[in-house]
Parts: structure tokens; C-alpha cells; sequence
């Protein structure tokens, strides 16, 4: 699918946020861990979240869904002895299952993305699983995996997190249901931190009790837990919705976003703080956030590990802003769905974008007189990509056509649907 992106002056209008992606495939996950029922309110429906549904059905969780929620029977520390799992394009899916499927006696984790998840570096969860008495068989820490488990054990694990906070959020999601106690230090650094917040955010809500270091690098977990069931309730989604503050905030707007709490825990709510302080009118009414932008932006330097999956449509912003911004601390954006700084950057230097890229950074020289366009945008598979380039094209003087646009539907299949109900010129084209 092409999306056909016109340049836009206004947006104007109300969006029912997404569901968080994060929260859903956590609360899944932790109620496919449990032994009874636990029932996930208003939980995501993409291709990610799609994908941790499945998995745990093939691994013996039972489920009912309507419109409004999903009611799941787990299978605790017992699931059935499935031999593959396809988590698609998934990287916390796949994390996170790698650590559960050690409860198996054989799982292969299958490649069917293999210009992207198929790409991305597993090796750090891999060390620390063999750690505990789990066997992985991996081409070169990738995609295609076997978890040879059957019998984890706990103790002391040690795990890097300065590739991806994923694989301490895996160990952390499987170590409670171990018969032993374990200890979990984290070594290097721990990018993207903040989402290990919502990990253990989930777990205490699923009765799971660790002991945490403030810096979050090292971890006391009790052995022989047991996931409680629960009802959860998944807020908004702010990686998603920050495409479309993004958005609001390169035209003149006057744009309501229902459904985002201001004391969520999800890291990308700091989208709104940079926003701020890029100049942009943003208030909250309870959790209905509204944004006014009118075409002016400043830029300036962001530490973009606060808000790792927003930072792309934080990009897109600041190529419309007076000045020179920087997004720095930013390097693990190379192991997403493509490479986040190489790619991005070579696609927004396509659409006339003024940027520079270091290992760890992303500069962006600001165009307030907007960009020139009228080119053809590679995806890169990344519904990122997609989204914060479909930011530039409404900015632009002709317009940017982006190829293969359904891969949007990874995180937010409405986004498209969305951003036209606001007045965004877009128009949708199949090949
Ligand atoms: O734990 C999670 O659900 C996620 C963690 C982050 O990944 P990294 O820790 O690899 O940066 C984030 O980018 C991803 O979209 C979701
Ligand atoms: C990087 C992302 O997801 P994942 O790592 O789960 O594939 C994302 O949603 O931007």
C-alpha cells in the first residue's frame, strides 16, 4: 500500500487514542502466566500486540474476546509443549517469549521478517539464558531461535542492557516462577529504562514481588511466585499518539487527544514536555490532552532515551522548527525495525529534510519554510518511519509518497484513518 501524503495547513478535531502496545502485550503475558482468569480491558489490537495473542494461545492460554475486553485462563509455569512460535515482526514479543519458552522442552522462535526483526541483535539475552540452564540455538544471536528449557533455574544472572531494555524485562516477566531465588544485575548501561518501569508496574499489579535498585540495575526476585489473576485496564498509547501530536504541531491545529493519563509511566508521555518546550501550546483535562500548534517551533537538545519510540516523530517536528535541534543518547535506535538513524535519515534527506547523523545522534538543522517533497519514501518496514515521515509530508511544498505503508499496522493500524478524520490530506493506494 502507497500512502499519498499532501501538504496540510490544518488539523483540527478529536482522536480516541490507541491502546498502549507496551501495557497489552505485558498484561497478556502476565495473564498467560497465571493459573486463573484474568480479564485486560480495552486491550491493543495491531500486529504486535496481535502477535503476543497468538503466541500465548499456542502456548495453552485460553481466550475470549469482545469489543471492549479479552478474558484469558493462563497456564502458569506449565504451558503446552508447542515446537514454534511466530511472533512476526515483534521484538518484545519475541524477548519476552524467549525467556517463557525456556518453561518448553523445545521451541523454535521462526524468521518471517528476515530484512528486519531478522536483523536485530538477540545475543545479550542469550548469554544471560544460558545462565540458567538453557540451551539457545541462534544464527549468530539471531532469528531463527531454539529455546531448548524444560528446566530453568534461577540464582545469580547477569544480563547487558546497553543493546535493549527488552531482555531484562524478559528475565524479569520469567525468574518469579523459578523454584529458586534469583538475582538479577544488569551490566554496561540500561537503555531505554523507562519502559522497565511499566514491566515492573504490571508485575506488581499481578502480585509479583521484587526487590529493585533505584538505578534499576540491579534486582532481588523470590522464587516459586505465582501470577495472580487479575483485571487490568490498558490506558493510551503515547509512542503512537505522538505521531499525531507530532503532526498537530508542524500546522495550525487545534487537535484533542481522549485517553492519555498525565501520570502515565510510559516514557514517551515526554513527548508532550518536548513539545513544550519546543513551544508548542499543549494542556490536559483530566486525561483528554489538547494540543494547539501554529506553524512556529524552536528547536532543541533532547536526551531521546526518555521517550525511545517517539523520538522519530520528535525528528519529524524539528525539521520544521527555527534552529538546530539534537536528539543524542539515541543509539539504540540502530536495532529497531530498521536502522533508526541511517535509514531515517536517508529518508529524511530524500524529502529535502536538513539532518546529520552520529553514531549516537540525530541533528536536525530546521526548515521553517517547510521541505520540498515530492519524492517516493522507503518504509523500511518501520511503522516509525512511516509515521513521522508522514509528519514531513504534510510540511512539505509537493507532497511525499511512502511505499509500503501497511507496515504501519505494527503499532497503529488506525493512524492513517486517524490523521484524515483531522483534516490531513492523505489518500491510501494499493499496489
Ligand atoms: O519493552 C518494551 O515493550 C519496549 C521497549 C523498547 O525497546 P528497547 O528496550 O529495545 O529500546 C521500545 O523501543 C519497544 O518499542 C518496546
Ligand atoms: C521498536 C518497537 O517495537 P519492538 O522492539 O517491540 O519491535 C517499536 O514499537 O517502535
Amino acid at each position: 500500500m502507497k500512502a499519498i501524503v499532501k501538504p496540510t495547513r490544518e488539523l483540527n478535531g478529536e482522536i480516541n487514542s490507541l491502546s498502549s502496545k507496551n501495557y497489552t502485550t505485558r498484561y497478556l503475558l502476565a495473564a498467560a502466566l497465571s493459573e486463573g482468569t484474568s480479564t485486560i480491558y480495552y486491550p491493543a489490537h495491531s500486529e504486535d500486540s496481535d502477535a503476543m495473542r497468538r503466541c500465548i494461545q499456542d502456548l495453552g492460554a485460553q481466550m475470549q474476546e469482545d469489543h471492549e475486553k479479552i478474558v484469558i485462563t493462563g497456564f502458569g509455569k506449565l504451558p503446552s509443549q508447542v515446537k514454534e512460535l511466530n511472533v512476526g515482526n515483534a521484538g518484545a514479543v519475541l524477548r519476552f517469549l524467549m525467556s517463557t519458552a525456556a518453561l518448553c522442552p523445545e521451541v523454535t522462535f521462526v524468521n518471517t521478517y528476515p530484512e528486519s526483526l531478522g536483523k536485530r541483535p538477540h545475543d545479550d539475552l542469550i548469554h544471560a539464558l544460558e545462565q540458567m540452564n538453557i540451551k539457545v540455538e541462534h544464527q549468530n544471536g539471531k532469528l531463527p531461535i531454539k529455546i531448548c528449557g524444560g528446566n530453568p533455574k534461577g540464582g545469580k544472572i547477569q544480563v547487558s542492557g546497553d543493546v535493549s531494555s527488552q531482555f531484562l524485562s524478559s528475565l524479569l516477566f520469567l525468574t518469579p516462577l523459578l523454584e529458586e531465588d534469583s538475582e538479577i544485575e544488569v551490566l554496561h548501561d540500561l537503555k531505554s529504562k523507562v519502559v522497565v518501569g511499566q514491566t515492573l508496574d504490571v508485575l506488581k499489579q499481578a502480585g509479583i514481588q521484587i526487590e529493585t535498585s533505584d538505578d534499576l540495575m540491579f534486582y532481588k526476585i523470590p522464587g516459586n511466585q505465582k501470577y495472580l489473576p487479575q483485571k487490568y485496564v490498558v490506558e493510551g498509547d503515547y509512542p503512537g499518539s505522538a505521531a499525531i501530536l507530532a503532526a498537530a504541531a508542524v500546522t495550525n491545529s487545534n487537535v484533542q487527544m481522549l485517553r492519555l493519563m498525565e501520570d502515565s509511566k510510559q516514557g514517551e508521555k515526554a513527548a508532550v514536555d518536548v513539545l513544550k518546550q519546543m513551544g508548542v501550546s499543549l494542556t490536559y483535562n483530566q486525561s483528554t490532552l489538547t494540543i494547539h500548534g501554529n506553524h512556529t517551533l524552536r528547536a532543541g537538545e533532547f536526551d531521546g532515551d526518555h521517550f525511545t519510540d517517539a523520538v522519530l516523530a520528535l525528528v519529524a517536528a524539528a525539521v520544521f522548527a527555527e534552529g538546530s535541534s539534537r536528539f543524542y543518547n539515541v543509539e539504540n535506535l540502530r536495532y529497531k525495525e530498521c536502522d533508526r538513524i541511517t535509514d531515517f535519515c536517508s529518508e529524511l534527506k530524500k524529502a529535502g529534510a536538513n539532518v546529520e547523523e552520529r553514531q549516537s545522534e540525530i541533528i536536525v538543522h530546521g526548515q521553517p519554510n517547510g521541505v520540498e517533497g515530492g519524492v517516493e519514501i522507503n518504509a523500511h518496514y518501520d511503522h516509525r518511519v512511516i509515521m513521522a515521515l508522514t509528519v514531513v509530508g504534510l510540511r512539505s511544498k509537493k507532497g511525499l509518497i511512502i511505499r509500503d505503508a501497511q507496515h504501519v499496522a505494527k503499532s497503529y493500524p488506525q493512524f492513517f484513518e486517524h490523521i484524515q478524520s483531522l483534516g490531513a490530506k492523505v489518500q491510501l493506494q494499493e499496489d
